[in-house]
C-alpha cells in the first residue's frame, strides 16, 4: 500500500512560556504555521514579538513549552539553512562590497540563490560595488534582507523589517515577499502596524500581553475589531444602562464619564438597538481608523472582548 506522509508544519510552537525573571513575556502560545503561509506577528511594543522569534531562531529557549521548525529543533534548521533572519538590531557591517557581502554569505549555503537575483530581489542592484558600511539606514536594512534570502530558506524570519524603508523601498520588499511565497517560502513578519499586517499578509496573529488574543485573516480581524464607534450621554443621575454588551454588533463598551462609547462591527444595526433600550442624549456614530482598532483590542483599557480571548485559549 502507498502512503504519504504530510510534511510537517514550517512553524510548530506549543505551550509556549518564556520568562524573563517576573517577566511574562509570552504567556502560553499555540501556532501552526505551515508551508508558503504568509504570516504577520502584531502587536504593540512590548507585546512579545521579539522575544518569539527569538524563540523560532533558537537565540533564546522556552522557560516552558516546545518550538519546532520543519519537524525539528530551530538550531537544526537553522544549522541547516532553513531559515533566514533579520532582526531589528542590524550587526556591524564589514568593510566590503554588498556584492562581496552577499556572494560571501552565499558561499556558506548548499543551495543559495544566485548573488545577482538576490541583490535585485532586495533592491540592492545599483549600490552593489558601493561598500557595505557606506550605505544609509534604509540600504543597510535592504543588505540584511538580501542576507537572510540569499540561503533560499524554507522560512524567513523578519522582526519589523521595513521600520527604515521609505514608501517606494517598503512597495518593493512587500513585493519580493509574494514572489518568495508564491515559490514555497514560508514568511512570518513582526509588525505593529496592522495595515502593513493587513496588506501584507495571508494571516494576522495579533499578539498582547504575550497572549494570541486573534488569529485571522486581515480582513476579518478588521471587521471584528469592531470599526464603528457609537457614543452617547447618558441622562445625568442615571447608571449604565444593561445588556449594551449584547446588542447586535458591539465588541466593547466604555464608559467615559457619563460618555458611553460603543465599539461596533455594525453601525446601524447597534443603534436601531440602542433605541430600544435606553434613552441617549446626544448621539454620535463614527468610524476609527485601523490604528485605532487595534489600539482598542490590545489596550490597557481592558476593552479586548471576552468572546474573542475565548476563541484563543
Ligand atoms: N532579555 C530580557 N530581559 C528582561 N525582559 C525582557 C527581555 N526581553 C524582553 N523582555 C520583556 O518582555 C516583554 C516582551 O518584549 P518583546 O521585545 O518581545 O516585545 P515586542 O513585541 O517585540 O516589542 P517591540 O515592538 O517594542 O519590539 C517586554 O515587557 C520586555 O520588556
Amino acid at each position: 500500500m502507498h502512503t504519504t506522509h504530510a510534511a510537517p508544519p514550517a512553524v510548530t510552537l506549543s505551550g509556549v512560556v518564556k520568562e524573563f525573571g517576573a517577566v511574562r513575556a509570552v504567556d502560553g502560545v499555540d501556532l501552526a504555521i505551515g508551508a508558503g503561509e504568509r504570516v504577520a506577528l502584531l502587536g504593540r511594543n512590548g507585546a512579545g514579538k521579539s522575544t518569539v522569534v527569538d524563540m523560532l531562531l533558537g537565540l533564546n529557549t522556552p522557560t516552558s513549552g516546545t518550538v519546532s521548525l520543519f519537524g525539528g529543533s530551530p538550531r537544526e534548521a537553522v544549522d541547516d539553512g532553513r531559515v533566514g533572519a533579520m532582526l531589528q538590531d542590524i550587526r556591524p557591517i564589514p568593510r566590503v562590497t554588498v556584492r562581496e557581502l552577499v556572494g560571501f554569505v552565499a558561499r556558506t549555503h548548499r543551495h543559495p540563490t544566485p548573488v545577482a537575483e538576490a541583490l535585485a530581489l532586495a533592491g540592492l542592484t545599483e549600490v552593489a560595488r558601493r561598500r557595505a558600511d557606506r550605505l544609509s539606514g534604509g540600504q543597510t536594512q535592504r543588505v540584511c534582507f538580501a542576507l537572510a534570502l540569499v540561503g533560499a530558506p524554507g522560512l524567513l524570519v523578519l522582526d519589523e523589517p521595513t521600520a527604515a524603508l521609505d514608501v517606494a523601498a517598503r512597495r518593493a520588499f512587500w513585493e519580493t515577499m509574494r514572489v518568495l511565497t508564491d515559490r514555497g517560502t514560508t514568511v512570518l513578519f513582526s509588525t505593529h502596524h496592522l495595515e502593513e499586517a493587513d496588506l501584507n499578509a495571508d494571516r494576522v496573529v495579533v499578539i498582547d500581553r504575550g497572549r494570541i488574543v486573534a488569529d485571522d485573516t486581515g480582513e476579518r480581524i478588521r471587521r471584528s475589531f469592531g470599526t464603528g464607534l457609537v457614543s452617547f450621554t447618558r441622562p445625568a443621575g442615571t447608571d449604565l444602562p444593561e445588556g449594551l454588551g449584547t446588542l447586535p454588533g458591539v465588541v466593547s463598551v466604555e464608559d467615559l464619564g457619563g460618555r458611553v462609547r460603543l465599539r461596533t462591527t455594525d453601525s446601524d444595526e447597534t443603534v436601531h438597538a440602542l433605541a430600544g433600550l435606553t434613552r441617549v442624549r446626544d448621539l454620535e456614530v463614527a468610524t476609527a481608523g485601523l490604528e485605532e482598532a487595534f489600539i482598542g483590542i490590545t489596550s490597557d483599557t481592558g476593552t479586548v472582548p471576552a468572546s474573542r480571548k475565548a476563541d484563543h485559549r
